[in-house]
């Protein structure tokens, strides 16, 4: 350290904002792709404002390098959440819970005893069970020659698998309020993705002035019921299984959480299973279907691996999957060009010096993983579709390389990696096997729109309306 006074850094690079608003009058309904362009004008550290609340946009392979990796120490922390407040008991969840021994408690059981190696193989058997229903189905649509809504199909299957691990069962429609789980759910994750004026103008949370948290409250409320009843449910069971509420009523009724840990720590991590993993692995199996259907080369050579790799003979298991090389490039490609999560949300704890700008306490932090996988900086013709470029390069997606983070990375990274990419992939695999696609429309296969629609988690605009043409032989 040297005694000299220093002058005070700069802020980052910054848009023209205007008083109170700040930034926003420069975004859209497409946030990430607004965000991307600025970027690419002020620069791969920018600063914002949003309201009250000063945003630091990250945009590049090297300066999210920076914020996750050098300085992840100081960027580990969610900003308030207001649905997170309201609905999952204070931000006593994972997903938004603040940095300190509480999260990383909670972090750390949830990786142990949930999303481990051994719970992800107790449940090989259900997965399979549950995807071979739908191939089922999907074969008597073949049969008659009938178009089918793959995305519904696959929000709901995947919704089933996600239900049968987490409370050992799946709902009917109307089982949560007439709604029913599947609206309940869609309201939720809409919920807290919408605007709310209060995590910009702290100053208006007593007024509530969209009546948002009447709304969270409510919400919140039908959820805390319906946790209720499930944990009830498996009290008066008289085995123990291996779903997630048993495993942890488990841990709860022991007493060695080692940690603060009632029931309402119970209910949060169970609506964290439920709202970080379901549309999650569901949006990412649609977008790498639609990328597939759109791209015939591609999806013929991963029918080619599948067949030499597991023959037509039989259908495509979890042992499997390492062996197919050429699948996981699909994956890696379609999650460049489609994160789900665009944004990872993040907030600073203290002052930082990051890259020759200061960067101050509580800002928020955005990264825009959307912008860095098209970032033509570290992406040779990036809008293009091509799993090639990964035949070629060993660029991974579990966080190690800095252009290609689906995932996040770092401390906040998503404990629930290894489960998302098995089941995306193993479904994939299976669809791809199994049939060969074409467009419900007749249309041809390179006019499929692509347009997504920004939320919690991105997914697709439109549907993905398909025929499938069986063509294994069992
Ligand atoms: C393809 C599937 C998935 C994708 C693309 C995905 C992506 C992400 C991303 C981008 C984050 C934020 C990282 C950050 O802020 O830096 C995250 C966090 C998280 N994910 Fe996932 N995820 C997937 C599946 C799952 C599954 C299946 C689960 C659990 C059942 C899960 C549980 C979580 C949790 C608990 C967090 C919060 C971590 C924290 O704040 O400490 N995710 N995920």
């Amino acid at each position: 350290h040297s005694n000299k006074k220093k002058l005070p850094l700069p802020l980052p690079p910054s848009p023209k904002g205007l008083p109170i608003i700040g930034h926003f009058h420069l975004l859209g309904n497409n946030p990430h792709q607004d965000l991307y362009h600025m970027a690419r004008k002020h620069g791969p550290i920018m600063y914002t404002r949003f309201g009250f609340a000063p945003t630091i946009v990250v945009s590049s392979a090297s300066a999210a390098k920076l914020f996750l990796k050098t300085y992840d120490h100081i960027f580990a922390n969610r900003s308030h959440h207001e649905f997170s407040y309201l609905v999952a008991y204070e931000q006593r969840n994972i997903v938004f819970g603040r940095y300190g021994p509480y999260w990383r408690n909670m972090r750390k059981l949830c990786t142990l005893q949930l999303l481990s190696g051994l719970k992800i193989r107790q449940f090989e058997s259900m997965r399979k069970a549950e995807i071979g229903i739908m191939v089922d189905s999907l074969r008597e649509a073949a049969a008659a020659r009938e178009a089918v809504d793959l995305s519904s199909m696959i929000m709901s299957v995947n919704g089933g698998m996600t239900c049968l691990m987490v409370f050992g069962r799946k709902f009917e429609e109307r089982d949560l309020d007439d709604r029913g789980f599947k609206g309940l759910m869609s309201d939720a994750m809409a919920a807290a993705a919408a605007f709310n004026l209060c995590d910009y103008y702290p100053y208006l949370r007593w007024l509530d002035p969209q009546g948002s948290a009447r709304r969270f409250k409510k919400l919140g409320l039908i959820f805390d019921r319906f946790l209720e009843r499930i944990i009830s449910e498996h009290a008066e069971k008289k085995e123990r299984g291996h779903d997630f509420v048993d495993t942890l009523m488990a841990i709860h009724d022991s007493g060695e959480a080692g940690f603060e840990f009632d029931r309402r720590h119970v209910k949060a991590v169970l609506l964290d299973m439920l709202l970080a993993g379901m549309d999650t692995s569901a949006g990412a199996m649609e977008w790498a279907m639609a990328e597939l259907i759109k791209h015939p080369k591609a999806i013929k050579k991963l029918q080619k691996e599948l067949d030499e790799v597991v023959g037509l003979n039989q259908r495509v298991d979890e042992s499997h999957l390492p062996s197919l090389k050429y699948l996981d490039c699909v994956i890696k490609e379609s999650m460049r060009l489609h994160p789900v999560g665009p944004f990872l949300a993040h907030e600073a704890m203290e002052d930082c010096e990051v890259d020759g700008f200061h960067i101050p306490n509580k800002s928020r932090v955005l990264v825009n993983v959307w912008a860095i996988g098209r970032d033509p900086d570290a992406w040779e013709h990036p809008e293009r579709f091509d799993p090639e470029r990964f035949v070629v390069s060993n660029v991974d997606l579990r966080g190690r390389d800095f252009q290609l983070i689906p995932f996040g990375t770092g401390r906040r990274g998503c404990p629930g990696l290894q489960m998302g990419l098995t089941v995306v992939s193993l479904m994939v695999a299976q669809l791809v096997h199994c049939f060969d696609w074409e467009l419900a429309d007749g249309a041809a296969p390179e006019d499929l729109d692509m347009s997504d629609h920004f939320g919690m988690v991105m997914s697709r605009a439109n549907h993905l309306k398909v025929i499938p043409t069986d063509k294994l032989r069992v």
